[in-house]
C-alpha cells in the first residue's frame, strides 16, 4: 500500500539537520503507513516565513519547527484556524499523550490559558558559559561566576594573548531575556506577554542597561568582541580567538565535532551581584513543531504517529546527548543519567540545572510577545549601535524599548 506523507519543514543546519534526517529515516523505516519528508528550509526566521508565504498559497507542510520567539505569532495565526493543536491532534488520533512528561520550563511556554499543548517541544535549549579551559588555565583564572569575575578573567586572558576574550550570539536571547529572567526581572507587562496582547516593553530599567554598558565599556577595554547575530561568532570561540563565549547549550554536538585544540566546558550564566543575590532560573530556547491545518486525516494520523516517536525517552535522550538539546522530558534526563552519560561527559546537565534552579516566575517563565521575531531584529539594531560606539546603552534600550511597544501594539490591534 502507499505510505501516507507528512511534509515536515525545519532550520536544522550542519549536524543537527543530519540527526534530524536520521530521525526521519529511522521513523520511515520502522513505519508501514507513514513516510516523513524532513526537508531544511534555512534558519529560524526564514523557515517560519516559508511556512507561513506557504500557507497563504495553500502549500503549507504539515509540520513546520518554529523558535520560541515565534510563538506569540503562531498562536495568534491559531486563533484563525491555521493550526492543529497538538493536544488536539493527540486526543483525535487515540494517543494517550502525557503532557506532565515535560519539564515545566519547557511545557509553560507553549501551553495555552488552559495549560492545553499547542505544539510538541523538540529542541529546548538555554543559553550558557562556553569557556576554554585551556585558556583559562593558561592564564591562572578561574571559571567565572559573577559578570565582576567575567570582567577580570576577561582582562586577564587579553593581558595573556587572547584576542577577543568574551563574545556572545542571539544577543536578545542571551544578554537581554535570560539576563532578565535569571535576575528575576520582568522584560514586560502582563507576565512578559503571557497573561494579555496589553503588554508594554520594561527592559530599559537600570538593571538591564547597566548590564549592556557594561558590555559596551568591556569593548571599548578589548575585552569583548562582536560576532553577530544568532551563531554568527561561534568560529571566534572555535579558533580560540575567545575564550569565554555564551550562547545555547546546543552547541555542544558540533564542538565536539570541531574542537580538537583545546578542552572547553560549559556553566551556567553569570550573576551580577548588583541586581540580585542569587539567580533565578533561565529560559528556554530553541524551538517546537507546530501543526498547520488543511491536510487529510491519514496524514495527520501520521504526524501524531511521529511525533509520539520523537517523544519516547530514547529518542529524546540520544538527541539531547548527541546535540546538547535539554532533556525534554524526565524520563530522558533519568535515563541519560543511568547511561551515565554526565559522568563521560562532564557538564551536559548545565541547561537543565539552569532551568529548574527554581521554580518559575512571572518574570521567568519565558517571554510571549506578538511580533517578536521583528522585535528581536529591532533589540539587535540598537545593540549594534551600542556595540559600535553610536549610542549608548541608555539611549539604545529606550528606543528599542519604544519602538518594540509600537510593533506591540499593532499586534495587538492585528490580534484583539
Ligand atoms: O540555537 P538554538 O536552537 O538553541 O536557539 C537559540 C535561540 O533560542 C533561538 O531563538
Amino acid at each position: 500500500a502507499e505510505k501516507a506523507e507528512v511534509d515536515f519543514w525545519h532550520a536544522m543546519g550542519g549536524q543537527l539537520g543530519e540527526m534530524v534526517d536520521k530521525f526521519a529515516a529511522d521513523y520511515n523505516a520502522g513505519s508501514e503507513t507513514c513516510q516523513v519528508n524532513a526537508v531544511y528550509k534555512g534558519n529560524y526566521t526564514e523557515n517560519m516565513t516559508a511556512a507561513i508565504a506557504a500557507f497563504r498559497a495553500g502549500e503549507q507542510p504539515h509540520v513546520v519547527q518554529v523558535f520560541e520567539v515565534g510563538t506569540a505569532t503562531m498562536m495568534a495565526a491559531g486563533d484563525k484556524g491555521a493550526i492543529y493543536p497538538v493536544y488536539q491532534l493527540m486526543e483525535d488520533a487515540g494517543i494517550n499523550f502525557d503532557q506532565s512528561a515535560y519539564l515545566p520550563a519547557v511545557i509553560s511556554y507553549y501551553t495555552d490559558t488552559e495549560d492545553r499543548l499547542l505544539s510538541l517541544p523538540f529542541n529546548s535549549s538555554t543559553p550558557v558559559l562556553w569557556y576554554n579551559k585551556t585558556a583559562l588555565d593558561e592564564a591562572g583564572v578561574e571559571v567565572p561566576t559573577t559578570w565582576d569575575e567575567v570582567e577580570e578573567a576577561a582582562r586577564k586572558l587579553k593581558e595573556n594573548g587572547v584576542a577577543k576574550p568574551f563574545s556572545f550570539g542571539w544577543q536578545s536571547w542571551t544578554q537581554i531575556e535570560n539576563y532578565s529572567a535569571w535576575h528575576n526581572i520582568e522584560l514586560g507587562s502582563q507576565q512578559n506577554g503571557f497573561a494579555g496582547l496589553d503588554t508594554e516593553f520594561t527592559f530599559n530599567n537600570d538593571a538591564v542597561v547597566g548590564h549592556i554598558q557594561r558590555i559596551a565599556d568591556m569593548g571599548k577595554e578589548g575585552l569583548f568582541a562582536y560576532g553577530g547575530r544568532r551563531g554568527d561568532s561561534r568560529a571566534q570561540f572555535v579558533n580560540g580567538e575567545t575564550a569565554l563565549w555564551i550562547n545555547s547549550s546546543a552547541y555542544y554536538g558540533g564542538f565536539k565535532n570541531d574542537i580538537k585544540d583545546f578542552e572547553f566546558s560549559q556553566t551556567m550564566l553569570p550573576l551580577d551581584t548588583e541586581v540580585a543575590d542569587a539567580p533565578q532560573n533561565g529560559i528556554i530556547g530553541g524551538a517546537t513543531l507546530w501543526v498547520l491545518q488543511g491536510h487529510e486525516q491519514p496524514e495527520y494520523a501520521c504526524v501524531a504517529d511521529f511525533f509520539q516517536f520523537l517523544s519516547q525517552p530514547d529518542t529524546q535522550a540520544f538527541w539531547h546527548q548527541e546535540t546538547g538539546y535539554v532533556p525534554i522530558t524526565t524520563a530522558a534526563y533519568e535515563l541519560s543519567k543511568e547511561q551515565g552519560f554526565y559522568e563521560t561527559d562532564p557538564g551536559t546537565d548545565t541547561a537543565i540545572q539552569q532551568l529548574s534552579l527554581n521554580a518559575p516566575t512571572p518574570a521567568s517563565k519565558g517571554v510571549r510577545f506578538g511580533n517578536f521575531v521583528q522585535i528581536r531584529d529591532i533589540i539587535n539594531e540598537e545593540l549594534e549601535a551600542v556595540w559600535s560606539g553610536q549610542k549608548d546603552a541608555r539611549e539604545a534600550m529606550d528606543a528599542a524599548v519604544e519602538r518594540g511597544n509600537a510593533l506591540l501594539r499593532k499586534f495587538q490591534a492585528a490580534n484583539s
